[in-house]
C-alpha cells in the first residue's frame, strides 16, 4: 500500500493528508480480513531540489556536522534557496554540483541531505502520531531507488528500449501513451517517471507484492497509468498473478492553479490544534478498536458499521 508520501522540505498539504487517511484505513481493513499488507511512504525525498537546499544549508550554516542546524520554519528555508536558485547563475550552477554529489552518495553532502530530511520527518511523524497512523508505514522514499534506477536505465538504454529525443532527454514511449516516460534528462538525471518505474519493478520481483495500491490524487492518473503500462510491456507483470490499482481521489489544487478559491491547501496541523477534533479522532480511533476486536470476516459486518470503523 503505497500511501500519504509528502514531499521532504515541503509542506505536506490536504492531498497528502486524504492518501494517509485512505491508504490506512484501506490498509487496516485489508489486514483485517488477513491480508499481509506492506505499507509504504514512497516519500519525494530525491531530485535536483536537494541540490539547492543543500547549497543554502551550507552557506547558512557552515559547521552544521557539528551542530545541527536550527531550522524552525523548512517551508521558509525552501523559499529562501527558491529565490537565490532563480536569480543567482552562480549558486544555481554551486546547486547543480550538490545533486550530482548527492546522487553519488559523497559522505557530506548526503548528511546534509539526511539534516533536512529529519528536520522534515518530524514534523510529518508529529502528524502521524496524532492521526495515529501505523507505525508499521515504512520510510522508504524516491532516494531508496538510487541504485537500482542506475541499474534500470543502464538496461533499458542497453535494451534499446529507449531513445534520444532532439533535446538529449531519454524517453521510453508506452503504449497508448502519447507522451513518453522521460527516463533521464539531457544532464542524466533522473524524474518522477525513473524513480516510479524502478520502485514498481522493485515491489513486484523483491518485494514480490501481488496487490500493489497506489493511494495517489487523479491529478496523477496519467502517470500512474503509463508506469504500470510499461512495467507490463517490460514483461515485469503477470496478469495471473498480479494486481496493480489506482486509488484515485480528488485533485487538489494548489494555489498557482485556477479556481483558487476551491483549493484546500490548509496548514491543518495549526487546525488540528482544535481540541474539539482530537476529541472526535480519538472517539473515532476507539469505536475502530471495538469494532476490530471483533472476529468477523467482512461480508458479515454491515457496510454502515464499515464505513464507521474506516
Ligand atoms: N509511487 C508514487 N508516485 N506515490 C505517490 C507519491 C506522491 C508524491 N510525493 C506527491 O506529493 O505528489
Amino acid at each position: 500500500m503505497d500511501y500519504s508520501a509528502p514531499n521532504i522540505a515541503k509542506e505536506m498539504h490536504v492531498g497528502h493528508l486524504r492518501s494517509t487517511i485512505i491508504g490506512e484505513s484501506l490498509s487496516r481493513l485489508l489486514e483485517w480480513v488477513g491480508h499481509d499488507v506492506l505499507r509504504l511512504n514512497h516519500l519525494g525525498d530525491w531530485g535536483t531540489q536537494f541540490g539547492m537546499l543543500i547549497a543554502h544549508l551550507v552557506d547558512k550554516y557552515p559547521n552544521l556536522l557539528d551542530e545541527r542546524p536550527p531550522i524552525e520554519d523548512l517551508q521558509a528555508f525552501y523559499r529562501e534557496s527558491k529565490v537565490r536558485f532563480d536569480n543567482d547563475e552562480e549558486f544555481k550552477r554551486r546547486a547543480h554540483q550538490c545533486v550530482v554529489k548527492l546522487q553519488s552518495k559523497d559522505p557530506f553532502h548526503y548528511k546534509a541531505w539526511k539534516i533536512i530530511y529529519d528536520i522534515s520527518m518530524e514534523v510529518n511523524n508529529d502528524l502521524y502520531r496524532r492521526l495515529k497512523v501505523s507505525e508499521k508505514l515504512l520510510e522508504r522514499g524516491e532516494s531508496f531507488y538510487q541504485d537500482r534506477m542506475v541499474t534500470l536505465v543502464k538496461y533499458l538504454q542497453e535494451a534499446g528500449i529507449t531513445e534520444v529525443d532532439e533535446e538529449g532527454r531519454t524517453v521510453m514511449y508506452v503504449k497508448g501513451f502519447p507522451v513518453p516516460l522521460m527516463i533521464a534528462k539531457s544532464d542524466g538525471g533522473f524524474t518522477y517517471d525513473t524513480s516510479d518505474l524502478a520502485c514498481i519493478k522493485q515491489r513486484l520481483e523483491e518485494e514480490k507484492g501481488d496487490w500493489i495500491i497506489y493511494v495517489v490524487d487523479a491529478g496523477q492518473s496519467t502517470h500512474l497509468q503509463s508506469i504500470f503500462q510499461a512495467a507490463d510491456q517490460l514483461g515485469w507483470v503477470d496478469k495471473s498473478k498480479h494486481r496493480i490499482d489506482h486509488v484515485a481521489f480528488g485533485l487538489v489544487l494548489g494555489e498557482d492553479k485556477r479556481n483558487t478559491r476551491l483549493a484546500l491547501i490548509v496548514h491543518f496541523l495549526a487546525m488540528f490544534e482544535h481540541q474539539a477534533i482530537w476529541f472526535i479522532v480519538d472517539l473515532l480511533c476507539q469505536l475502530s478498536k471495538i469494532f476490530t476486536n471483533k472476529r468477523q470476516t467482512l461480508g458479515q459486518v454491515p457496510w454502515a458499521t464499515t464505513g464507521r470503523l474506516l
